[in-house]
Order: structure tokens, then sequence, then C-alpha cells
């Protein structure tokens, strides 16, 4: 962002235009959601804090009733302009008192540690007392790269982002400082192969198609049947042409679409997996960790087949118990599949997850209340905001199911990764409150359906 804004400048735009493009930007904002309620505006030393005084003259020119609230002495040229352009009186922050609305440009992508006790203690008390509150680019207090919170940060109403999101509107814990998210366009493009997961455009099939063209998938399950079962629900029920589930005994149950074949032995696995129709292989969910796992986990991995793991097949993997991982396989792991398979490394989670991909050279979707899914190529794709209900048993193999039918459809492994967490997501987001897995996969064919 700082290059695209350096760019932007160095084309000819003075710095102060993009502050005010920004400060119009957010006060339209504002404006169109508080009305003419009034408005304490915190303006911190530095550009964050320009912003403030832009956001303050232009709301007071509409009308609402604004004071501003000043964090020190302004440090920087644009600020001071735009805080020579504000009419009315600035007080200090620690005399400040509440208002309806309280608007936060203290410190935005600036911050370099956190903010001193007493204003952070005054921007919490401020927040709270507010009906309405918006975060001037990031909330004061988070470190832009990485959503780590350098000291307290209140519960925001809104973030703003100014040109473009930082890691830190989509990374916990500062992602969850925001209830809404908006962007405010200010003519600043900050091209990035890192970006917020969009919603697919899907596509119906096509007449001729048939259910091996549309893609066949082969869910390898092992010792406890519920899991393989909801995954191979999930791709079912994810687009993709026909589902083969090899389970370790003969179960029943599940759909009679799912097409269940016992696979005791690993041979038996092979002869199933020896077929070229086969347009993902997914291992993992229920998988077991014993011997007999592991040695069906390796056919899977020299199967040859585009493959999903997830799960049991992280964690065997993470043992050395099967291996090496092939290349482009879509790995599913969370916080502590991830810590084992990769190490405890520094760096944002976004960093985490591009490094891991580099290194196996496969998509790695890095689950979570933020989810990374990133690419051996340094493309990454961050989904945040997700149902907090989705921290329920079995949602995992739902995912890794959606995963596997995804990438029997598009055939390919990014795109089926990120249509997969997006579906999953809106799944649960249709589902409310309080589901469990299985109602996740009954709306899977209702969210593909939203958009085609
Ligand atoms: N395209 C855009 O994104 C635009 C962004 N703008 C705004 O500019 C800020 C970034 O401005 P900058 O001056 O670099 O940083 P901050 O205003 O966030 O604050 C830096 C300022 O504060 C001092 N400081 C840092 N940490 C602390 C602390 N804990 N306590 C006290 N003081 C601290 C530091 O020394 C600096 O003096 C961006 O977020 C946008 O809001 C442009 O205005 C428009 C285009
Ligand atoms: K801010």
């Amino acid at each position: 962002m700082r290059a695209a804004e350096q760019a932007v400048i160095a084309s000819g735009v003075p710095e102060y235009d993009l502050m005010e493009r920004a400060g119009a930007a957010a006060a339209e904002i504002v404006w169109r959601a508080g009305g003419s309620r009034d408005v304490l505006v915190l303006c911190g030393p530095g550009n964050n804090g320009g912003d403030g005084f832009v956001i303050a003259r232009i709301l007071r020119a509409k009308g609402v009733p604004v004071r501003v609230a000043a964090l020190g002495e302004s440090r920087t040229a644009s600020s001071l302009r735009a805080r020579a352009a504000w009419a009315g009186p600035v007080e200090p922050l620690q005399d400040a008192q509440p208002a309806g609305q309280l608007v936060d440009a203290l410190f935005g992508t600036g911050l370099t540690r956190g903010l001193d006790p007493q204003a952070a203690t005054e921007l919490g008390r401020l927040v709270d007392l507010a009906s309405h509150s918006y975060a001037i680019d990031l909330p004061s207090g988070v470190e832009t790269d990485s959503g780590a919170l350098l000291s307290p940060v209140p519960r925001f109403g809104v973030g703003i982002a100014l040109g473009a999101w930082k890691p830190a509107h989509l990374l916990y814990p500062a992602a969850g400082r925001m209830e809404r998210l908006q962007c405010a366009e200010i003519g600043v493009a900050a091209p990035s192969d890192v970006g917020r997961l969009a919603p697919p455009s899907l596509h119906p099939p096509a007449g001729d198609e048939h259910k091996y063209s549309r893609g066949l998938v082969a869910v390898v399950g092992g010792e406890m049947a519920g899991a393989s079962l909801l995954a191979s629900h999930a791709a079912a029920r994810s687009g993709a042409g026909m589902v083969r589930r090899m389970a370790a005994a003969m179960e029943t149950g599940g759909p009679d679409a799912i097409v269940t074949i016992g696979a005791q032995t690993a041979a038996e696995v092979e002869r199933a997996l020896d077929d070229r129709r086969l347009a993902a292989v997914l291992a993992g969910p229920g998988l077991g960790r014993d011997d007999r796992a592991r040695e069906r986990l390796n056919i899977v991995l020299q199967s040859g087949h585009p493959l999903v793991l997830d799960a049991d097949a992280l964690n065997i993997l993470s043992e050395g118990g099967a291996g090496p991982l092939p290349a482009g396989a879509i790995l599913t792991p969370h916080e502590a599949e991830f810590t084992r398979l990769f190490g405890d490394r520094s760096g944002s989670k976004i960093d985490r997850a591009l490094e891991a991909a580099r290194r196996s050279r496969c998509i790695v979707v890095y689950k979570g209340a933020d989810t990374v899914i990133a690419a051996p190529d340094g493309r990454a794709r961050i989904a945040s905001h997700a149902s907090s209900w989705l921290s329920t048993a079995g949602t995992g193999d739902v995912l890794a199911g959606l995963v596997a039918g995804r990438l029997a459809v598009t055939r390919d492994a990014l795109r089926a990764a990120c249509e997969a967490v997006w579906l999953h997501g809106e799944a649960a987001r249709r589902a409310g409150a309080a589901f469990i897995a299985d109602d996740l996969i009954e709306r899977l064919p209702g969210a593909i359906a939203r958009r085609l």
C-alpha cells in the first residue's frame, strides 16, 4: 500500500490530495450510516490523524455536530494542513466527552508500538460509550501486517479500509475487532498476489456432460466411518459428477447416490484407485493413524491422482509415516496440524501459509476463524468473518469433501480450494445458529445456486 501510495504521489498527485480523498470517502460512509448524529473524531499525530481532521471538516459542513480530540501535535505536513483547515476547537484526548458516534483516526498503518495505556483506555471508553464506531483505515493498536494487538483494542462497528485491505482487516485477533468491513476507494490501486477471498463464479454442467466428465471423486475412508461419510456427502453435493467411498469396513449409511465399496486391504484400495477417470482423491477424514492407515495413505500418495489431504493424513505425514508428499496436492490443516506439519515459524499467518505452500509445492488451506489459502507461486486469499458456529465437530470433514468435489469439477487446485472455502462459509451463513456439520451439506446446493 505504501509503495502504491508513493507511486501515485510520484505521478504528481500531492499526498494531501490522497488525504482529502481518503477523508471524503470515509466521511461519506459515516454520513450514510449515522446521518446527523453527533460525532467525536479522535486524531493522532500522523496522517491517520490527518484523515480524521478532513472527516471532521466534511461532516461539519454537512451540518453534523462534530467535536475533535487530538493525541498530541500533528507531525506531518499533510496532517498539519488538514488540522489548519479544521475551523473548530481541538480538545486534548484525555478530556474528551463521549459522543453518539466515535471515529478513531489515532493510528493506522504507521503504528510502531502499542498505544500508551492512558490513550488505549480513553479509546476503549469512548468507543464503548458510542452507539456507532468507525476505525479509520485500521483500529488503533493493531499491527498492520500480522493482525496482532499491540495494545488493548475495542470492538468497532465498522472498519473503513483506505484504498485496499491490509492483512489486519482479515487476520485475527484484529479482524475480530471490526464487526463490518468497508473499503473506501481513493484512486490508489495496490495490485497484490494476496487478497480477500471473493465470492466465486460457478457454472452449471454443460448439456453434454456426464457423471465422469463432471468429475469422479474417491474418498478413502478408515476406522471412523462417520468422518469419511460426511466428507463423501459434501463431495456429492459439491457439483461433482460422482463419489466413490472406499470404506475400510462394510458400512451402510449415507445417500444412495454415494457408491460405497469395501476396501479393507491396501491392495483393494490400490485396485479401486486404479481408474484414470478419477479427478480427485481425498484421504484423511476418519483415516486413523495406525499401520493400516499409513499403508492406505501410501497407496493414495502413489496413485498419481489429484489429491486432497486432510486430518489424519496430515498427521501421518507429520510423523513421517508416509510420503513423499506429491507436488500439487491440496492440504487442509487446522492450526495444530499446520504447526505439526510445517513447524512453529514466525511471521503473519499469511507469511507462514505462503512459506508452507512454497516449501511443500502444494496448495495450503490454513484453516481457522481466518482461513488463508496459499499457493506455491505466491498467490494467497484470505477468508475471515466466517460464522463462529463452524467450530463444531465434522465441519472440517465437510470442507475436505467440498474441496475434493470442487477439484473434480474445476481440475484447478487453487480455484477449487477458494470455491470450497467460500461455499463452506456461505452454507454456514445459511444454516444460521447452532447447526451441525450435516446441516451444512444440505445447504450446499443453495449456496452453489446463488453463485451461478
Ligand atoms: N492510501 C492510503 O492508505 C492513505 C493513507 N493515509 C493515512 O495515512 C496513515 C498512515 O499515516 P502515518 O503517518 O504513516 O502513520 P499513522 O498516522 O498511523 O501514525 C504514525 C505516527 O504516530 C506515531 N506513533 C506510532 N505509534 C505510536 C504510539 N504507539 N504512540 C504514539 N505515537 C505513535 C509515529 O511516530 C508517527 O508519527 C494511514 O493509516 C491512513 O490513515 C493517507 O492520509 C491517505 C492515503
Ligand atoms: K485508526
